[in-house]
C-alpha cells in the first residue's frame, strides 16, 4: 500500500513502554543512553532487547534526526546488519528497540578471547568474523549508506559468532579515546580514517573501506588499539606520511595484503566490499575444504 512504502516509520512495529522492561545502561549514544532490556512479544515470549532511549529533553532537531535514523535504519535488512525489532513513539522516552547480541561488542569480544587472556580464536574464526563484516558492508555500500564509523566496537558479536554491523554514535563514552576533535570539529574516530576523511572531512563507501582495513587489523590484533602508544595528534601526522600499521603477528600474509589493498592512498584504486567478500569467503571455503582433508 502506497503509506507503507512512503513513511518507513509504518514499517517496523510500534510498540509501548509497557512492553519494554529496562535493566543496566549499557552506554551513551548520540542522542541519548543504551540500555539492556527485555521486551514481552505480542506472543507473550519475552527476549533481551538493546534500547536506545532519546533523552528526554531533546530538541525538536534531534528528535527529526532521530526520526530521520529510524526510517534510514528500517530499510535496512540483512543478516550482519543489526536489526530494529521496533520503536517506541506514543510516550516519551521515544526508543529505538534492537535484538540483544549476547557478546557484546567485537572489540570487547577480541579482548576477552586473546591470547593474553589465555584464549585464542582459531584463524578459520577470524576469518569468520572478517567476511561477515565485509558482507554487512557489501550490503550497506551496495545501498549508498556510507558508515563513517566503522570499527570493531561499533559491530556487536552473537551465539554461534554472528557478527553484525550496528553504530552507537559518536559519544560513546566508553570509548572516548577512539575520537578526537580534528579543528575543534566534531569528535572523529581518526586512528580508523584515511588522509582524505581527516584533511578535508570526505566520507565516502572508499573511506568505509579504509576503515574495514583498520577492522581487519583489530581483528587479527585481538582488539589492540591502532597505533597504540601513539597520541591522536601522531597519528594523524603517521597516516599523513603513509606509515602504515605493521602486519599482526598471527596474521597470514595474504590477509595483510588485503589490508594494505585497502590503506591504498587513492581510494578509488582500493578494492571494493565485493571484491573483500568474495576473496574473504574464497579463503573460508578453502579452509574448510582443507580442514576437512587434514
Ligand atoms: C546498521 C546501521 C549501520 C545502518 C546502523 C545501525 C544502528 C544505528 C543506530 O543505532 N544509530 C543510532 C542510535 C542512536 C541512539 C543512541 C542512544 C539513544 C538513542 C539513539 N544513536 N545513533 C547514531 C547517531 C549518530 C550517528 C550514528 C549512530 C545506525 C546505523
Amino acid at each position: 500500500s502506497k503509506n507503507i512504502e512512503k513513511n518507513p516509520l509504518l514499517k517496523i512495529p510500534h510498540l509501548t513502554l509497557q512492553d519494554v522492561e529496562f535493566f543496566e545502561e549499557l552506554g551513551e549514544g548520540a542522542f541519548g543512553k543504551v540500555y539492556k532490556g527485555q521486551l514481552t512479544q505480542s506472543s507473550g515470549t519475552k527476549m533481551f532487547v538493546a534500547i536506545k532511549a532519546l533523552k528526554e529533553n531533546a530538541s525538536v532537531k534531534t528528535q527529526q534526526d532521530f526520526k530521520r535514523e529510524i526510517e534510514l535504519i528500517s530499510d535496512l535488512k540483512h543478516q550482519n546488519i543489526v536489526c530494529i525489532l521496533g520503536v517506541v513513539l506514543n510516550k516519551e522516552p521515544y526508543c529505538m528497540i534492537f535484538e540483544y547480541m549476547s557478546n557484546g561488542d567485537l572489540h570487547e569480544f577480541l579482548i576477552s578471547n586473546s591470547p593474553s587472556e589465555n584464549k585464542s580464536l582459531t584463524q578459520l574464526e577470524l576469518l569468520k568474523i572478517s567476511m561477515q563484516i565485509s558482507e554487512g558492508m557489501e550490503y550497506l555500500s551496495a545501498h549508498h549508506y556510507v558508515h563513517r564509523d566503522l570499527a570493531a566496537r561499533n559491530c556487536l558479536v552473537s551465539d554461534g559468532l554472528i557478527v553484525k554491523i550496528s553504530d552507537f554514535g559518536l559519544s560513546r563514552d566508553i570509548y572516548s579515546s577512539d575520537y578526537y576533535r580534528v579543528q575543534s570539529k566534531s569528535l572523529l574516530p581518526v586512528r580508523w580514517m584515511p588522509s582524505e576523511s581527516i584533511l578535508y572531512g570526505k566520507f565516502t563507501t572508499e573511506s568505509d573501506i579504509w576503515s574495514f582495513g583498520v577492522v581487519l587489523w583489530e581483528i587479527y590484533s585481538y582488539g589492540i588499539q591502532p597505533y597504540y602508544g601513539h597520541s591522536n595528534q601522531e597519528v594523524i601526522n603517521l597516516i599523513r606520511s603513509r606509515q602504515l600499521l605493521p602486519c599482526p603477528e598471527i596474521c597470514p600474509s595474504a590477509v595483510y595484503s588485503l589490508m594494505v589493498e585497502c590503506w591504498h592512498e587513492q581510494s578509488v584504486k582500493r578494492p571494493t566490499f565485493s571484491d573483500i567478500s568474495s576473496r574473504l569467503r574464497t579463503w573460508f571455503d578453502g579452509h574448510i575444504k582443507m580442514n576437512s582433508l587434514n
